[in-house]
């Protein structure tokens, strides 16, 4: 049977014959195209090959986008581009398809190794690309994989040399570029960064310099984005020297004649909040749009997760859900899922969606939060308004905030209207928040870490004309949370908020007594002297200032701040000068400030201190001073007075033994402690991944199209029994000289239905076409 579909050989060499003068032609018309003369409007007036064009047409991309008229046919020619359109302008297909145009024409096997690599900073991104790929690739015969972290990079280590296509977050990548002996780089023909002015931050600046030092220098590079740096730094890196830009200077300063570096069908708007009504406007905002969808951006995960819990007590009648980076993939990934399909939803999230995500039919966007910059602000917004659809943004500025952000949104020519909250609707939700934080310590826990990671933030953020830490009004903030008070906070180099904010304001005068303790005495700075084990001991003893359980969460919050999403997925040029963070504390009352005044003014009188003995005579001595022999005898028998010596040591011996007990005591607690610690924290992590997989809430939901890359692995001609799925056999069609696929009995490949992001990715790599 195989036999009779079999070409033979003259057969087969004029097919070969005509792809190869199909591909000349298209060749042709990818050289003649001048841009500057003909302008195509739709996807079918592009030198693109017939199998491309199946697979857009099926997937309903019939007319260019401007960005994608303007860039794909430069991309064609093989130049490299910088380019930066606004968000949801189709950036995605913009590179997708000279992508598969070009390994088209190269006649590209799976025995070619590696022809495309595109990097996305986010995991969701990537599966996103990945998904628009699959599709409308579909007629074509290239094999693409997705590597975005998981566990299976065994699997993807055996297969990673037939892919043609790789899609991935930048460390996953060169983990792969790094382990596999199979990935052949050398043949690399194109190289996109999606979201590249992320991609190219201090933050992946090394990663990807890594990855970039494996590529072909030979390779035609795209960078995209909707926010550009452009810098000259960056661009030399990625030996991007003979480029185009597209677009550029509308997005990157606002400076083109087409206004504002947002969407025009973008209606933003802004309300001055105090930090402490924050949370009442937004209740009040969720409680009168309970039939929209609308995403609610925090800025970290804790504050994420505080809100989330909180406001689903609260009931406002709209399903809620939370997704930040902290949660495990799959609960984002399920998130992501549900969101898409739902109507009527809020989700409260931080940036890890911030970039790029095409969320469908989001009709507001509320920067709860403001975020670190104008950049992140358009990503922000951009989640609605895409396509050219209508969307509407909100963002709530402090006070402190206001003026200086919207000067930062004017540069870029975004003005967004002042809009004021109704006396009548306002409604305060704090006597709640209350009430359910003390009924649940739980909750408590939650709002105390919400309320040190906010505060953290504001600490960390570069631009401090914006982010005003010392202005921060601490208790009105923790109130609002529903916490009877500010908690103690204790970062690295850094006392309380309070004494760092007491310090840095405090008068020059009393600066330097910055080392005087609440009783007014001066703190000899130990630091340059040894320290015996006595110091460290006492210590161990201070830091029980805090209470037990805030030390416990400052510590784990040191821990788990390392990597929250918040500052880990920001920039990490804004590392803290450790230099520069207030260390010390100061007196607290005016008394003990006083009397340290005084104490200080009669220390620095008479220079540096010595500890001296008065004799009879009212002369002063050393203490350490010899004593004559004469003096030794007088004071009585040498045995008696030895014996009294070693019984007086003997006794403070004793004392010392007791305080080395009482340290291995402490030190015995502390480990039990922190075994405890460990208990309850699996047991929050646990109760975490639950509550993320709940945010459905009997929402009214629309299932939308093909949202989900497991519905996209489904084939219609799927005939085993459930849970495995065949590929389709792909057919090339080149309309004008039709190609069967060269290897049908290869075609069939057997693979797992997908259930855990992992499985996916194997998965992905299994889909070896051709
Ligand atoms: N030519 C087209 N015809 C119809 N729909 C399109 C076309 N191009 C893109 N789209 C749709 O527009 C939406 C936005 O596209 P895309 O996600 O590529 O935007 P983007 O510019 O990358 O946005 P962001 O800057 O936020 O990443 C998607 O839903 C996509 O399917």
């Amino acid at each position: 049977m195989a036999k009779k579909n079999r070409l033979n050989t003259s057969q087969r060499k004029s097919l070969r014959q005509k792809e190869d003068e199909y591909i000349e032609n298209l060749k042709t018309k990818i050289d003649e195209y001048d841009p500057k003369i003909t302008t195509a409007k739709f996807f079918k007036d592009l030198p693109i090959s017939e199998p491309t064009l199946k697979g857009l047409r099926e997937s309903s991309f019939m007319k260019l986008t401007e960005v994608q008229a303007d860039s794909i046919p430069v991309s064609l020619q093989g130049h490299d581009i910088l380019a930066a359109a606004k968000t949801g302008s189709g950036k995605t297909l913009a590179f997708l398809i000279p992508v598969i145009e070009r390994l088209y024409r190269e006649k590209w096997t799976e025995f070619d190794g590696l022809g495309a690599l595109i990097i996305s900073p986010t995991r969701e991104l990537a599966m996103q690309i990945y998904e628009v790929l699959t599709k409308i690739g579909s007629h074509t015969s290239f094999s693409a994989g997705l590597v975005i972290g998981g566990k299976d990079v065994k699997f993807e280590l055996e297969r990673i040399s037939r892919i043609n296509i790789l899609i991935g977050t930048p460390g996953r990548i060169l983990q792969h570029l790094d382990q596999a002996v199979g990935l052949n780089t050398s043949n690399l023909q194109m190289l996109v960064l999606d979201e590249a002015d992320r991609c190219l931050d201090m933050g992946f600046k090394k990663t990807l310099d890594a990855i970039v030092s494996n590529l072909s220098p030979s390779r035609q590079t795209l960078l995209f984005s909707a926010t550009q740096s452009q810098s000259v730094a960056d661009l030399a890196r990625l030996s991007l020297t003979d480029y185009k830009t597209v677009g550029t200077s509308d997005v990157m300063d606002g400076s083109g004649n087409k206004g504002p570096s947002t969407p025009d069908t973008l209606q933003q708007s802004y309300i001055e909040v105090p930090l402490a009504d924050k949370l009442d406007t937004l209740f009040s905002f969720i409680k009168s749009h309970l039939k929209t969808k609308m995403i609610v951006f925090l800025s970290s995960s804790k504050q994420v997760h505080f809100v989330y819990e909180t406001f689903r007590k609260m009931q406002p009648g709209i399903s809620l859900m939370h997704l930040h980076g902290r949660q495990k993939q799959r609960a984002r990934t399920e998130t992501l899922d549900k969101f898409n399909r739902a109507q009527q939803v809020c989700l409260f999230a931080t940036d890890v969606v911030a970039r790029g995500i095409d969320f469908p039919a989001v009709e507001w966007v509320v920067q709860n939060d403001c975020p670190e910059d104008v950049d992140t602000y358009i990503h922000r917004v951009g989640r609605c308004a895409r396509y050219g659809k209508k969307g509407k943004s909100l963002i709530m500025l402090t006070p402190q905030e206001q003026e200086a952000f919207l000067k930062r949104l004017q540069t870029r020519k975004i003005e967004p209207s002042r809009l004021n909250i109704k006396q009548s609707k306002k409604k305060s939700i704090k006597p709640q928040l209350q009430s359910l934080l003390f009924k649940d310590p739980e909750l408590k826990y939650l709002g105390q870490k919400a309320f040190i990671s906010y505060v953290r933030s504001i600490y960390v953020q570069k631009d401090k004309e914006v982010f005003k830490f010392d202005d921060l009004p601490t208790e009105e903030f923790a109130y609002s949370l529903g916490l009877p008070g500010a908690p103690k906070i204790k970062m690295k180099g850094m006392k309380t908020i309070e004494q760092a904010k007491e310090r840095k304001n405090a008068p020059r005068q009393l600066a330097f007594l910055s080392k005087a303790n609440d009783d007014g005495e001066i703190i000899e700075d130990k630091s340059k002297q040894p320290r015996t084990k006595y110091d460290k001991m006492f210590e161990r003893k201070n830091q029980t200032i805090l209470s037990e359980h805030y030390l416990n969460i400052t510590k784990v919050q040191a821990q788990e701040d390392e990597d929250d999403d918040f500052i880990s997925v920001k920039r990490t040029d804004h590392e803290i000068n450790e230099a520069e963070l207030p260390a010390l504390t100061l007196p607290s009352s005016r008394r003990a400030q006083k009397k340290a005044l005084s104490k200080k003014a009669s220390i620095s009188s008479k220079g540096n201190a010595s500890k001296v003995v008065f004799d009879d005579d009212g002369e002063a001595h050393p203490v350490y001073e010899l004593e004559g022999e004469e003096e030794f005898h007088k004071k009585g028998d040498a045995q008696i007075q030895k014996t009294e010596y070693l019984s007086k040591e003997s006794a403070v011996m004793a004392d010392i033994d007791g305080l080395d007990k009482q340290v291995a005591k402490e030190k015995k607690q502390e480990k039990k402690r922190k075994r405890l610690e460990a208990i309850r924290r699996e047991k929050e992590a646990t109760m975490e991944e639950e509550h993320s997989g709940d945010g459905g809430e009997g929402a009214p939901v629309a299932y939308l199209g093909t949202g989900n890359l497991s519905d996209d692995m489904h084939d219609d001609d799927m005939s085993e029994s459930e849970g495995h799925l065949k590929k389709k056999a792909r057919t090339v069609d080149y309309s004008h000289g039709k190609k069967q696929s060269s290897s049908d009995d290869n075609n069939i490949i057997e693979v797992e239905e997908p259930q855990t992001l992992e499985d996916l990715e194997s998965l992905t790599a299994k889909l070896i076409q051709g």
